[in-house]
């Protein structure tokens, strides 16, 4: 319950700070609609009165207001609806918008990664089109409030006894719910029949099955099947329907005997002399919108649960994604590397599992250096250029950028400082600036700029063959854009990881994968002598995942990674001529290429 008042809490203070104006409409408008159902009955009650008393006057003028609080009832919320229909909109951009902030504004990428973090993302993506749902729902629960508020105090004005009257719409309430289950039930049983009957149906009738159809002459067959399975499906939704049916017939009956009570009760004090024709009136009227008004609870309860259950996601992953790290973040990255990069004894097991993948690993990124990392799939070579990305920590040792623990340097300004190309790359449907020119936000509106990193990233023909060069509008979901190959969109990835020029860390994870080893290599051998004058001035160091020997050949260090471990590492002349994997995985691909 404390999570429903949480979570209306913060519904109905996003709605005001979304716009004051609008909450406050929709919330008058809604309890003005609410209150004036209770009050619809008093009011029937009094003209009743002077109807039988032979009051014209009076009884004209609750005519009249009578008529202008039926108006109230049935028009109220649709002109709230008018309110909070923009507001709602506005409130699952804004939810939206939260949602995206959690999810990319965190250092690390776990909740993308882990299972049960990337569940809850999904549910909360479904989660921002029920703000709707929730608003409204809310706005109406403050109504009905108010309105069982009124009902009550009419009732025990009548006879308190009659307070009792909403215990008895609990059986029809509780049956209602049954009766549900009873369908929902009969809905999952029947699902394999009517998945069976849709199926053949669509086979039935597809263009591409016509043709077999026709040859192995199944037509009645499947007819028949067809009509056998959606008969299985009918009959039994249709007992489930007349079963449901005497289990709602039930509950009413409870409610109708109530009901039937509290009229006798009053029927018998106004015979008594002790009441009049118009507080019949008033409980014919009250009692039916108390049925109607337990049940509305209900609902209401449900979706507002449901809203708060969301918050309370989004509250979760927040926490999730925004942990302090556990040593003083108190430390700017370097100007430039005078050492370089040292792993010292860092392991790591993802969060959620129980294997480590990466276990002890010692070694030293000199400054300068270009650094390929080879091994078999799985062996860990992603998982390491994640921890130097700093997606994630370590789980044990550290990670020292010139001697300083990486954790103690933000994020976010490590970030600044590398530059990255991954395999699975994005494919951003920009204009082929922005495509390339995100890779450095600084320099987005400089051309010259990001000509130069298609022309180390030897991806100009792709530009010379786009329609408006940098102006083209890239990608399929745009009626004019411009579709490229698999090839050229890495290329301009790999433009996108070259727009900085001056990072302290240069990570490619197989970022070449869909060009042909030749091209790979040509790229690469520009790169790396490109890189070499680069790290002359500020250490920059490369690190280069690929699995293509010829490439890998060039680097300065190599490092081999075997089941988490670093296996070997030297550079390709003392590797090639040793007899351990790298040796052994060279020659098998040297033989592949012979
Ligand atoms: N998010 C994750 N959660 C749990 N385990 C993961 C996750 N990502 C990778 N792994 C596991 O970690 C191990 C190392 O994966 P990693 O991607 O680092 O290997 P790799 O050497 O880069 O492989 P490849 O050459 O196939 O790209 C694998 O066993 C993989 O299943």
């Amino acid at each position: 319950m404390t999570e429903v008042f949480t979570g209306s809490w913060q519904m109905i203070t996003t709605a005001w700070r979304l716009d004051r104006r609008k909450t406050a409409v929709s919330v008058v408008l809604m309890i003005v609609g609410a209150v004036a159902a209770p009050l619809l009955a008093a009011t029937l009650a009094w003209m009743t009165d002077q109807i039988v008393a032979g009051r014209a006057a009076q009884a004209a003028l609750a005519g009249v207001a009578v008529a202008v609080l039926a108006v109230a009832v049935l028009t109220f919320e649709h002109f709230a609806h008018i309110f909070y229909f923009e507001l709602s909109e506005l409130g699952e951009l804004d939810f939206d918008e939260q949602l995206v902030a959690v999810s990319n504004g965190s250092p690390g990428v776990s909740h993308h990664e882990q299972a049960e973090h990337a569940d809850t993302l999904t549910v909360l993506q479904q989660d921002a089109r029920q703000f709707r749902t929730g608003l409204e729902s809310l706005l109406n629960s403050i109504g009905l409030a108010l309105a069982v508020l009124f009902t009550a105090v009419l009732l025990a004005v009548l006879n308190p006894i009659l307070l009792l009257l909403p215990l008895a719409a609990v059986p029809s309430l509780m049956t209602g719910r049954w009766a549900e289950r009873i369908l929902d039930r009969a809905k999952t049983s029947t699902a394999e029949s009517t998945r069976v009957a849709l199926n053949l149906f669509r086979l039935s009738t597809s263009a591409g099955a016509a043709g077999e159809l026709r040859v192995f002459r199944l037509q009645d067959t499947l007819r028949s099947r067809h009509r056998a399975a959606w008969k299985a499906t009918t009959h039994g939704l249709w007992r489930a329907h007349l079963v449901a049916t005497w289990v709602r017939a039930a509950g009413q009956i409870c409610f109708a005997l109530a009901y039937v009570g509290a009229m006798l009760l009053v029927i018998r004090e106004a015979i008594a002399g002790r009441r009049g024709v118009g507080d019949v009136v008033l409980v014919i009227v009250l009692a039916t919108q108390v049925n109607q008004q337990v049940t509305q609870a209900v609902t209401l309860l449900q979706q507002l649960q449901r809203m708060a259950g969301a918050y309370r996601r989004l509250r979760t992953l927040r926490a999730l994604v925004t942990a302090p790290e556990p040593v003083p973040v108190d430390a700017d990255p370097p100007q430039g590397l005078r050492h370089g990069i040292e792993l010292d004894g860092v392991s790591f097991t993802y969060p959620g599992t129980d294997a480590p993948v990466l276990e002890d690993v010692r070694l030293t990124l000199p400054a300068g250096a270009t650094v390929a990392v080879v091994g078999e799939n799985g062996a860990g070579k992603s998982t390491l250029v994640k921890l130097l990305c700093g997606f994630y920590r370590p789980s044990q040792g550290r990670i020292l950028v010139d001697g300083v623990d990486l954790r103690r340097m933000p994020v976010e300004d490590w970030r600044l400082r590398i530059a990255a190309g991954f395999q699975d790359f994005v494919r951003f449907e920009f204009q082929a600036r922005q495509t390339v020119g995100v890779g450095d936000l600084s320099q987005l509106s400089s051309d010259s700029a990001i000509r130069a990193a298609l022309e180390r990233a030897q991806a100009t023909d792709v530009l010379d063959g786009l329609p408006d060069g940098l102006d083209t509008q890239l990608g399929k979901s745009y009626a004019d854009g411009a579709e490229l190959s698999g090839g050229q969109w890495q290329r301009l990835a790999l433009g996108r990881a070259l727009m900085r020029d001056t990072p302290l860390l240069l990570v490619l994870d197989e970022p070449t994968s869909a060009l042909d080893p030749e091209a790979e290599h040509a790229l690469f051998e520009r790169y790396a002598s490109q890189a070499r004058r680069v790290a002359d001035t500020t250490g920059a160091i490369t690190v280069l995942v690929s699995h293509r020997f010829s490439t890998v050949r060039m680097a300065d260090l190599i490092i081999v990674v075997r089941d988490g471990r670093v296996a070997e590492i030297g550079d390709h002349a003392t590797l090639a001529a040793g007899d351990g994997l790298y040796a052994e995985l060279f020659a098998l691909q040297a033989k592949a290429y012979r």
